[in-house]
């Protein structure tokens, strides 16, 4: 198993923010991490990257636990694009990227051929290649989410955390992102509020509510009717995709709101 969350626990004060997490992503697949606002998505990915330490339980790579790793050697497991990884320092696209090689760099080496080939493949993959010499702070917002994708992917990781990856993409770049993740053979554990593109995109889903995993298997096994009424509070018809047969949600907005609404 690439990544285990071993029974994770996260409490703030008397808040339990995640509670008993047993969740496992196996290598090369991809799993969506979904659920409503506030039901602990960021908070356990913050506890894989190590930007929060467990109250209890253990994050596991390939049978190791994180916290028992220097933090080089974990950042040479995890590769994160993080809510908070927006920076006030105006690297240029280039030098941003290139700070994904850091892990692998001894001492304080310069880049060699190989981490330069790595920086650019990933740069043309995310297609920032042409963004290479411009100040990230001057970049839309879609743009520096991809420039950060790409540093993610220069380090290399054994599994890649992605909070919220999509976030600024326009379709296009969403749709090559999620793509690129599955052709690539990326092991990934990605948050993701549109559930049709986690459907597509991911192998397996696991649904978090409270804090508490509601229930993790494949998008067809996960994804129905009742649990987008429990979990997420919503009614809406869920009908296969017509060329692929993964689950898509399909919504009635007129009907919804003119239930609330006293026109
Ligand atoms: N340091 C903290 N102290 C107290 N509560 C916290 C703290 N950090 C997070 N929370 C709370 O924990 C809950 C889970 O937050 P988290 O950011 O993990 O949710 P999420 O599922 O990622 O939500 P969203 O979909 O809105 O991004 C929220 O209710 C949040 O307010």
């Amino acid at each position: 198993m690439a990544l285990l969350l071993d029974g994770l626990s996260v409490s703030a004060g008397t808040a339990d923010l995640v509670t008993d997490l047993f969740l496992t992503v196996a290598a090369g697949q991809v799993v969506g991490l979904v659920g409503p606002n506030g039901s602990g998505k960021t908070t356990t990915l913050r506890c894989v990257y190590r930007a929060l330490r467990p109250s209890a339980g253990a994050v596991r790579v390939d049978g190791r636990d994180l916290a028992a790793l220097p933090m080089r050697e974990s950042a040479r497991l995890v590769g994160a694009l993080t809510q908070e990884g927006h920076t006030d320092l105006d690297f240029t696209v280039e030098e941003t990227v290139a700070l994904g090689r850091v892990p692998h760099l001894r001492g304080n080496r310069a880049l060699g051929a190989h981490d330069r080939e790595l920086c650019r493949r990933a740069m043309e993959s995310m297609e920032v290649a042409h963004l290479a010499g411009r100040g990230v702070l001057s970049l839309s917002g879609g743009e520096r989410q991809r420039v950060l994708v790409a540093r993610a992917l220069v380090q290399e990781p054994r599994v890649l955390i992605l909070d919220e990856p999509t976030n600024h993409l326009d379709l296009h770049h969403q749709i090559r992102l999620l793509s690129m993740l599955r052709a690539a053979g990326h092991t990934a554990l990605v948050t993701l509020h549109d559930l049709n593109l986690a459907a597509s995109a991911c192998d397996r889903l696991a649904v978090l509510s409270g804090g508490r995993l509601v229930t993790a298997g494949t998008p067809g096994e996960v994804l129905t009717e009742a649990l987008l009424r429990d979990v997420f509070g919503v009614e809406a018809t869920v009908v296969p995709h017509p060329l692929t047969g993964v689950p898509q949600v399909l919504y009635d907005l007129g009907s919804a709101h003119l239930e609330g609404t006293t026109a």
